[in-house]
């Protein structure tokens, strides 16, 4: 369980992503990107503006989750036009426990696998990523969250004894 969180803006994710772009670039150019949705989709729109590559597919991989544990992931939609993953860049916005990059992976041995986080138990099966994250952090992306208004410290009640 996450005991702490880090947020990240859109500002900082567009960041992020272009610097990933900046540094898949000795591996370009790619015939094709994959994008892990449904995380890996806006990273993968902007990577693919910066690699200027046009052709875009998507693998979708399932773990049905219960309260206290994950099921077998299985892959919901598979990413027919990348092949083996030959000449085709994979793009996911995190890894955690590394379960979904093994099976993306296994699907598309030949890909490179990029990302834009990584929590040290899934850094392995990355090739490329920006940012390391502690392992007991949740990452907030700013599809998950909305502005919220605080009140002033000053009118919140003060605490009776
Ligand atoms: O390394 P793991 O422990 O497998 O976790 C990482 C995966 O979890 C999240 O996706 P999720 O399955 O929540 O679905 P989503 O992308 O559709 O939100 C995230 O986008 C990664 O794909
Ligand atoms: N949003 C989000 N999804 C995840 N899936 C697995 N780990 C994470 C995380 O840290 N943040
Ligand atoms: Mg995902």
């Amino acid at each position: 369980m996450a005991t702490n969180y880090a947020t990240v803006t859109w500002d900082q994710l567009h960041r992020d992503a272009r610097l990933l772009a900046e540094n898949l670039m000795p591996r370009a150019p790619f015939r094709g990107i994959v994008a892990v949705t449904r995380g890996g989709l806006i990273p993968a729109a902007i990577i693919a503006r910066e690699l200027d590559c046009r052709l875009i597919e998507s693998i979708s991989v399932v773990t049905y989750q219960n309260e206290e544990e994950r099921g077998e992931p299985t892959i919901i939609k598979d990413p027919e036009a990348a092949g083996d993953g030959e000449g085709f860049l994979v793009i996911d916005d995190l890894v955690d426990s590394g379960i979904t990059a093994q099976v993306v992976r296994r699907r598309l041995p030949k890909a490179v696998f990029a990302c834009l986080y990584a929590k040290p138990s899934g850094k392995p099966l990355t090739d490329l990523f920006v940012v390391e994250v502690p392992q007991d952090t949740w990452v907030l992306f700013p599809w998950d969250t909305a502005p919220l208004f605080v009140p002033p410290l000053a009118r919140k009640p003060v605490p009776t004894e």
